[in-house]
């Protein structure tokens, strides 16, 4: 039926045996064996395929016999009701009302009875009612759902029957046109046929006249094979819509039962089809190509990425929800009982026994109300499990903080412990939350300055663990304290802080050259320019003060690495002021008493205006100096101590 078989595929009938019944697959495969017709028996063919029991199927070829095990097996003399029975289709009636997909279909090939297992003998729809004997599957399933339905109640019935016919879909229901209709697919809802009539039913003989009408529309051809052949595949499909039962909308189903009837695999030089039908041919040969790849692939795929063509045929397609999807599916294999098809009825043999081991899923399509309800409620499993989180997280959180939130109220003489539970339940915008939050920020803010006050000890004694000093820098450390003389002598008592932001130094310039009243607005680092004196280098680097803030760490302050006037010029280039401060001008800063009354007055300005804190390095007491950092001398400016986010004055206390 589908593609050559090479020989190390053929089965043997231990394979068979081994591959056996497989109850668990959802794919349930029949094999129904026709009579010889009566050209054969004119020709005195004979029968080479035999039914010994109703699973197994023997194939007796000259030297060899074969065996194959299936689901269910039919011979020659069975009837179209034992087909109907033997192959449990009141089971997947029964299952398209409960909202599953199923489907039937019919395979093998040309010639085998296909068409007249799908719907009985060719003349069945045209010539009036017939007996219920030769029935076939179609009026047999709408019999039979019409009868369940009738009895449940709330229950519609909606069938649609369309032709694959050089790969284009034909609408069977429809007389007036024939345009092809377009196949679309979507990840949710699979693929569907646009603009296919649906036609409503609650009769099976109103349905049966609509379905003769569609069955004179498909095409068919006469070869050596048949005299009315199928050239493309049938699809008949009932909807079963089952309507809510309760207020809510609960237990709504859409169900559907499939019948398909596939036109017959055909060799040309068996057929002897003719050059118009060779189109038709190898459409209806590829499809069926496509559809053996399909199988294939179902079977051997494993997990969930696994890639099956079913977008390479129309036929695919549509059926991808019945191999591969979610309901029953119940092939039945066709095989002409002749010698001269065994090749093509082993064929079909083999990819039956294949298609048994597809093992789709079983789910039922229930109604869009009912997968509503129940995305919901895994939504609010998820929301539980998310709200527990969250208090597990929460607890733990205010169990790490219980230590830190004990609070002591100032001021009222008696400490009072207050926690954040006694604070109430935290709400973002309650008086509360705002309450626990500022609890939790001073908590922060006392460990920050805990941690500031342990320190300056260690900074201390690491200080005063400092070796020995160098002479070299003995000898600058008595320039600068010669210089801080002259600060805390000189002027007798410093300006008061300028409250506007122009920074006007009482003088950069040095006052022996230059009178107070002659003040040129000048940056204030900008050295003398008769001295080369820089006020600001100068007063940081001597007086141990850094500017915290407003300004970033002074690193080319540590004399251990660097001469003094090198770490001013770096200070200037990383402040943005002058740097064009050149060595041999800065060496010229020592020992110029005059220009030192200057620094006073701009320490003071800064202090005031630019510097919002001026932090002193950690005291280098106990009778050592540090060599970058000579003693702190006495200042007439304010202290702050600045952490981030809260000023504490007075940092002394600290
Ligand atoms: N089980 C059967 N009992 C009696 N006659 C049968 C049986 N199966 C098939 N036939 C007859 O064999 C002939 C071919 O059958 P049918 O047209 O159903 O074959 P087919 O597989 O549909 O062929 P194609 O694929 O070419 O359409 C028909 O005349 C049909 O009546």
């Amino acid at each position: 039926m589908f593609q050559r078989r090479s020989k190390r595929q053929t089965f043997d009938s231990k394979k068979m045996k081994n591959n056996g019944r497989q109850k668990e697959s959802n794919v349930m495969v029949a094999v129904r064996v026709r009579p010889l017709n009566e050209a054969e028996k004119e020709k005195r063919e004979q029968s080479v395929v035999f039914c010994p029991d109703k699973h197994n199927l023997q194939v007796s070829q000259v030297g060899r016999d074969r065996l194959f095990s299936f689901d269910t097996v039919l011979g020659p003399n069975n009837s179209q009701e034992d087909v109907f029975e033997a192959c449990q289709v009141k089971r997947l009636v029964a299952m398209a009302t409960q909202g599953y997909s199923c489907t039937v279909f019919a395979f093998g090939q040309t010639g085998s009875g296909k068409t007249y297992t799908i719907t009985g003998p060719h003349s069945v729809f045209q010539e009036g009612p017939h007996g219920l004997q030769s029935h076939g599957l179609i009026q047999r399933c709408l019999s039979h759902l019409v009868q369940v339905c009738s009895t449940g109640g709330g229950v519609s019935l909606q069938a649609s029957y369309l032709e694959i016919y050089n790969e284009q879909v034909q609408d069977l229901l429809e007389p007036r046109t024939h345009c092809p209709l377009a196949v679309r697919g979507s990840r949710t809802r699979g693929f569907r046929v646009e603009n296919l009539t649906l036609v409503e039913f609650c009769s099976v003989d109103d349905f049966t006249k609509l379905l003769g009408e569609g069955q004179r529309k498909r095409r068919t051809s006469s070869h050596l094979q048949n005299e009315r052949s199928s050239r493309g595949h049938a699809i008949l499909t009932v909807y079963v819509t089952t309507q809510a039962v309760g207020v809510d909308g609960g237990g709504a189903t859409k169900g559907k039962l499939s019948l398909v009837d596939l036109a017959g695999s055909e060799r040309v030089k068996d057929t002897g089809c003719k050059a118009e039908l060779l189109e038709e041919t190898g459409n209806i040969n590829r499809s069926l190509l496509t559809l053996g790849k399909c199988i294939a692939a179902l079977v051997d795929a494993k997990g969930r990425d696994r890639h099956i063509p079913y977008r390479d045929s129309k036929l695919t397609k549509l059926l991808s929800d019945s191999l591969g999807g979610t309901g029953l599916t119940l092939m039945i294999a066709c095989v002409s009982p002749t010698a001269s098809s065994l090749p093509e009825t082993l064929n079909t043999l083999y990819y039956s026994s294949q298609a048994r081991r597809i093992r789709p899923r079983l789910s039922a399509n229930r109604g869009q109300r009912e997968k509503l309800v129940s995305s919901l409620q895994r939504e609010i499993r998820l929301l539980h499990k998310e709200n527990l989180l969250l208090r597990q997280r929460l607890s733990s959180f205010l169990e790490a903080q219980r230590p830190d939130l004990e609070v002591k109220h100032a001021g009222s003489g008696s400490s009072e412990t207050m926690t954040l539970e006694e604070a109430g339940p935290t709400r973002p915008g309650s008086a509360s939350c705002s309450e626990a939050c500022l609890l939790q920020e001073l908590s922060q803010e006392k460990d920050k300055l805990q941690q500031v006050k342990v320190e300056l000890p260690d900074n201390q004694e690491s200080s005063n663990q400092q070796g020995e000093l160098q002479p070299e820098e003995s000898i600058q450390l008595l320039d600068t304290l010669q210089n801080l003389k002259s600060v805390t002598s000189y002027p007798p008592t410093p300006p008061p802080p300028r409250a506007s932001a122009h920074i006007r130094p009482s003088s950069p310039y040095c006052t022996h050259h230059h009178p107070p009243s002659f003040m040129p607005p000048i940056r204030p680092a900008e050295p003398c320019s008769h001295c080369h004196w820089c006020p600001l280098l100068y007063c940081i680097g001597t007086t141990g003060y850094s500017l915290q803030g407003a300004l970033p760490p002074l690193p080319g302050l540590n004399a251990d690495r660097v001469p003094r006037e090198c770490a001013r010029t770096r200070m200037g280039d990383r402040h943005g002021w002058e740097s064009d401060l050149g060595s041999e001008r800065l060496g010229r800063t020592k020992a110029q008493p005059e220009c030192v009354s200057s620094a006073g007055a701009f320490q003071e300005n800064s202090s005031s205006q630019q510097a919002k804190a001026v932090v002193p390095r950690p005291p280098r007491s106990q009778g050592r100096v540090a060599p970058s950092a000579p003693p702190l001398p006495k200042q007439p400016f304010p202290l702050q101590l600045v952490v981030p986010g809260k000023t504490v004055e007075h940092a002394e206390a600290v």
